[in-house]
């Protein structure tokens, strides 16, 4: 007779997915912010999209409300945040994979301040995917580029 398995040992058996969300804030040039991560931090000085993870039961929309305020000292509001892409793939080398949901939010109010960044930039969109950023922002990135040319978003 099988015995069912602990949730420890299933745990074990499939890691947990890292659910990230991020933003691309368009501003009314179409200009994207981006910002770098500080060195200290894991993938130090690359270059990505205001975001993080889901705390545990958090939606995407209530996630990036949290951490645009906590990183740029902004308020965003779940209606402004439009869905635009997402990305998969592996997280480090624990053997857990990630998934990042990028929105697009065009409405906010404040002034972006770099509060756990080294440094924010403005970014044309086609010019994204020439910075230093984690593998993931590429495909992100090339998708978010298109979208915001063909005028769907
Ligand atoms: N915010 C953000 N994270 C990204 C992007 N691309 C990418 O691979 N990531 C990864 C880096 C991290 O492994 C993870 C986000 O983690 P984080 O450290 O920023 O999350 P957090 O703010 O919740 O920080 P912490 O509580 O773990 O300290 O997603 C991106 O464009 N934006």
């Amino acid at each position: 007779m099988k015995t069912p398995l602990s949730s420890c040992e299933a745990a074990e058996i499939r890691p947990p997915t890292v659910m990230v969300a991020a933003v691309s804030l368009l501003n009314a040039e179409g200009k994207v912010l981006l910002q770098q991560r500080p060195e200290a931090d894991a993938h130090g000085g690359l270059w990505e999209f205001p975001g993080g993870k889901l705390e545990s039961g958090e939606s995407f929309e209530a996630a990036l409300v949290r951490e645009i305020a906590e990183e740029l000292d902004l308020i965003v509001r779940p209606e402004n945040l439009t869905p635009v892409t997402f990305a998969t793939g592996a997280a480090g080398n624990a053997g857990r994979s990630i998934t990042i949901l990028l929105f697009c939010c065009r409405i906010w109010d404040g002034e972006p301040k770099p509060l756990a960044a080294a440094q924010l930039a403005w970014m044309e969109p086609a010019m994204i995917g020439t910075l230093a950023m984690p593998p993931l922002d590429y495909p992100l990135a090339e998708r978010l580029s298109q979208i915001l040319q063909s005028g769907f978003i």
